[in-house]
């Protein structure tokens, strides 16, 4: 063998040991994120394509959901149309992926319509009043008498849950949905960008009327520029109150339908809490400060809170870096749904979870058991556990406690307890009979 020929088989059998290398190198990679994909990421049922698992989630998506977890375990995944998404059933996952890794689990997906999971005129205008002031008279106020019948067609409009959001190339298919959509949020903008440009002008740094004015103060804390607190803060200021306005607005008003119709039907539990009222507050105009003094009225509306769950999926989360959650790989940017539907319903929590019962949340001194209380994950937790919940609960509390001292309601006919899965979990339309107490 000459010279030649041995340099030749040397480069050879390099070539064969760099592919060889290669080829092993692409082969652990594929067979890495086989098992990844099979054995670390979530479990999950097979979806559509194209719909993913939209088609599946039912009447009662929640419930649906739940009942799928007791195949796939508390963590798994499914598909909502373009978007991967993990469905967390557990307090324990929920607690683990909001409280732990709060920082990861905390961003929202940026979805089409971007409120998209969230008629009486009252609660309307309380919500009005708090971002806008109380000094007018807003039964009669052409921008809140607006603001109301704008979020009448935006219930409408959003339905139960917008496709646009699942799958964002379906405007134009269905150019429509996005177009009227658009319109509303529009109305919405020119109503809020009319207060916020009358709030700007008669701002006074010591007497702060309102949400908008706490904001502007906070605007003017960061020390934008004239130039930029026109253009940025307006927009911001004008995010923040809407939000505020839609997750503020339904979810009260939805929770109060479903006190109703639980007290109405369970009339033991309407008795007790009157007897409360009277014994404790008698015919005098109720105020907040009687609440500590009605720990089964405070009770009772924890336990509608809980049953009835207007928000069971709360707002969806998305992850904001690739992350483990237990055993787990999770991606960035995937979506998170909490199921809390699952948590009112777990039998480890809750002694016959499906049932109405009050007493639950009292000690054994008849008091309010706060620890109890705080299982309830109606509201969220974490970083973006919602910021009405002490307003919310005022507002449940000042009005069931009103409407019971002074009215006798009766149900017409036998309600239908199944919900009606929308922006919030509505009731069933119900009548009511209702004459004023002597
Ligand atoms: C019974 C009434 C209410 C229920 C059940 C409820 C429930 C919720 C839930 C589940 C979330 C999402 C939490 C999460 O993403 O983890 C949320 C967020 C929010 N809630 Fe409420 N809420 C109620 C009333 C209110 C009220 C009265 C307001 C304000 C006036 C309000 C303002 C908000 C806002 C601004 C957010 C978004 C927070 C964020 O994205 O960081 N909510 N609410």
């Amino acid at each position: 063998m000459d010279e030649f020929q041995v340099s030749n088989y040397e480069g050879i059998g390099i070539s064969c040991f760099i592919l060889i290398f290669v080829v092993t190198l692409v082969l652990v990679n594929f067979f890495q994120t086989l098992w990844n994909d099979l054995y670390l990421s979530p479990p999950g049922p097979w979806g559509f394509p194209i719909f993913g698992h939209l088609p599946l989630l039912g009447r009662n998506p929640a419930k649906t959901l739940l009942n799928i977890s007791k195949t796939y375990g508390d963590v798994f995944k499914i598909r909502m149309g373009s978007w991967p998404t993990i469905v967390l059933n557990s307090r324990e996952a929920i607690r683990e992926a909001l409280m732990d890794k709060g920082e990861v689990f905390s961003d929202r997906p940026a979805f089409y319509t971007g409120i998209s999971y969230y008629n009486m005129k009252r609660i309307g205008c309380i919500i009005y009043q708090l971002c806008f002031g109380s000094a007018r008279n807003y039964r009669e106020d052409k921008n809140c008498l607006q603001f109301i019948e704008n979020n009448r067609v935006f219930v409408e409009t959003a339905g139960s849950g917008n496709p646009l959001d699942a799958m964002p190339w379906l405007r134009f298919v269905m150019p429509w949905k996005a177009i009227r959509f658009q319109k509303v949020i529009a109305l919405y903008k020119t109503v809020f960008s009319s207060e916020v440009n009358e709030h700007v002008k008669s701002y006074d740094h010591n007497n702060h009327r309102d949400i908008t004015d706490g904001l502007i103060f906070a605007a003017e804390q960061y020390g934008n520029s004239p130039e930029l607190y026109n253009k940025i803060t307006k927009e911001e200021i004008l995010s923040s109150l809407s939000d505020f306005m839609a997750a503020g607005f339904e979810t009260v008003l939805t929770t109060l339908e479903w006190i109703i119709l639980y007290l109405l039907y369970h009339n033991d539990v309407q008795r007790r809490v009157q007897e409360e009222i009277y014994s404790v507050i008698g015919d005098r105009k109720p105020k907040l400060t009687d609440k500590g003094k009605l720990p089964f009225t405070e009770a009772t509306i924890l336990e509608v809170i809980r049953v009835a769950n207007v928000v069971p999926m709360a707002i969806p989360h998305s992850t904001t870096t690739d992350t483990l959650l237990g055993n787990h790989k999770i991606k960035k940017g995937t979506v998170v749904f909490c199921n809390t539907y699952a948590t009112a319903m777990d039998p480890k929590l809750w002694t016959n979870p499906e049932k109405f019962t009050p007493e639950r949340f009292l000690d054994n001194d008849n008091q309010l058991n706060q620890q109890k209380a705080d299982e309830v994950l109606t509201f969220g937790i974490g970083r973006r556990r919602c910021p009405g919940e002490f307003l919310a609960k005022m507002e449940l509390f000042l009005f069931v406690v009103n409407i019971f001292q002074r009215f006798e309601i009766e149900l017409c006919l036998e309600p239908d307890f199944e919900p009606i899965f929308g922006l919030t979990c509505n009731p069933v339309s119900y009548q009511i009979k209702v004459s004023e107490r002597c």
